[in-house]
C-alpha cells in the first residue's frame, strides 16, 4: 500500500490503473481512523479493483470555534489500519495543496435546502466546505464509487445531490453506522470525552431507539416526541443541539403520510459534540 502527499503523484499512479483497466472506489476521511471507517474501505474493496482513501482535516469545513487544531491526526496508525483493510493508495496532502491560494480565495460549492437545518443550521458554512472538498476530490480521483457512513446521515444526503446536480460520474454508496457494543456510534471524537462521559454517551442511541419505537408504534405528535427525547438527553447531563424527525429523503420535518422517517440528533456532553440518527419506515 503506497502513500501519497502530491496531487501530481495521485494522478500519475491513478492514470496507471486506468490504463489497466481497474474500476477506482474512494473514500474520504479526516482520518484518525476506527472500525466505521474500516467498514467504509471494505464496502469499497467490494465494489472496486483499486481502493484510494483520502485523509485531510479539511479546513474549510470546521467553523472559528470548532476543533481543527486540536482534531486527532494519526497517520502512522492509520496507515496500519488501512493496509490490513487492503486499501491500495492513501492520499493525505497538506492544507497548501488542496488549497495553495489559500481558503479566501477557493471557489465553493453550496447544496441548497438539503444542506439547510440540522448540522447545516448548528455550523454555519460547514456543508460548504464538505460539498467543496468532496467536489475537489472526485475532481482529483475521479473514482467510479465513493463510500461514506450513514453516521452522517445529513453529509451523505448533500454529497448525493451534489454529485447529481455537478453530473459528476460516481456513484455514491451509504454504509451502515458502526457502533460499540453499548450502542455508541464509532466516532473519532468519542476519543475526546471523559470516562464519566463516555458512561453517559450511549443515552443518546438509547433516546434514538426509544423515538423510532415509538415512530414504528405508529405515533404521529412529532414535536411531543423531539421534546420528550431532548429532556431523557438533558436529565442524563447532556447539552442537546437538536433532535428531529424528518422526512428521510428531503431531510424537511416529517408528516405523518411519510413513508420513511429518519431521526437525526446532535448533542454536546461538556465541549464534545456528538451526531447519531436512526431511520424507521412505517
Ligand atoms: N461509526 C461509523 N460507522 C460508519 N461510518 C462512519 C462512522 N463514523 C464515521 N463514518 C464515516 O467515515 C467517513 C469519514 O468520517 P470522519 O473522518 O469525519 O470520521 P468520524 O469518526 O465521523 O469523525 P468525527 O468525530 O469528526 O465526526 C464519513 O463518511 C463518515 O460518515
Ligand atoms: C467527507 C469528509 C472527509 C470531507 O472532509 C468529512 O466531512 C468526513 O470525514 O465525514
Ligand atoms: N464527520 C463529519 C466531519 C466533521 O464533523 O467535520
Amino acid at each position: 500500500m503506497r502513500t501519497v502527499h502530491s496531487l501530481k503523484e495521485l494522478r500519475t499512479i491513478l492514470r496507471g490503473y486506468r490504463q489497466q483497466g481497474k474500476t477506482i472506489g474512494l473514500v474520504p476521511t479526516m482520518g484518525n481512523l476506527h472500525d466505521g471507517h474500516i467498514s467504509l474501505v471494505r464496502k469499497a474493496t467490494e465494489a472496486a479493483d483499486v481502493v484510494v482513501t483520502s485523509i485531510f482535516v479539511n479546513p474549510m469545513q470546521f467553523g472559528a470555534n470548532e476543533d481543527l487544531d486540536t482534531y486527532p491526526r494519526t497517520l502512522a496508525d492509520d496507515q496500519e489500519k488501512l493496509r490490513l483493510a487492503g486499501n491500495t493508495l492513501v492520499f493525505a496532502p497538506t492544507a497548501e495543496e488542496i488549497y495553495p491560494e489559500g481558503l479566501a480565495r477557493q471557489t465553493r460549492v453550496v447544496v441548497p435546502e438539503v444542506s439547510e437545518g440540522h448540522c447545516g443550521a448548528s455550523r454555519p458554512g460547514h456543508f460548504e466546505g464538505v460539498a467543496t472538498v468532496v467536489s475537489m476530490l472526485f475532481n482529483m480521483v475521479q473514482p467510479d464509487f465513493a463510500v461514506f457512513g450513514e453516521k452522517d446521515f445529513q453529509q451523505l444526503a448533500v454529497i448525493r445531490k451534489m454529485a447529481r446536480d455537478l453530473l459528476i460520474p460516481v456513484e455514491v454508496i451509504g454504509a451502515p453506522t458502526v457502533r460499540e457494543a453499548d450502542g455508541l456510534a464509532k466516532s473519532s471524537r468519542n476519543g475526546y470525552l471523559s470516562e464519566e462521559e463516555r458512561a453517559i454517551a450511549p443515552t443518546l442511541y438509547r433516546a434514538l431507539e426509544t423515538t423510532v419505537a415509538e415512530l414504528a408504534s405508529g405515533r404521529t405528535d412529532f414535536e411531543a416526541l423531539e421534546t420528550e427525547a431532548q429532556q431523557t438527553l438533558t436529565g442524563a447531563g447532556f447539552r442537546p443541539d437538536y433532535f428531529n424527525i424528518v422526512n428521510s429523503q428531503t431531510l424537511k420535518p416529517a408528516t405523518a403520510e411519510d413513508p420513511e422517517l429518519t431521526v437525526l440528533a446532535a448533542a454536546f456532553l461538556g465541549t464534545t459534540r456528538l451526531i447519531d440518527n436512526l431511520s424507521v419506515r412505517r
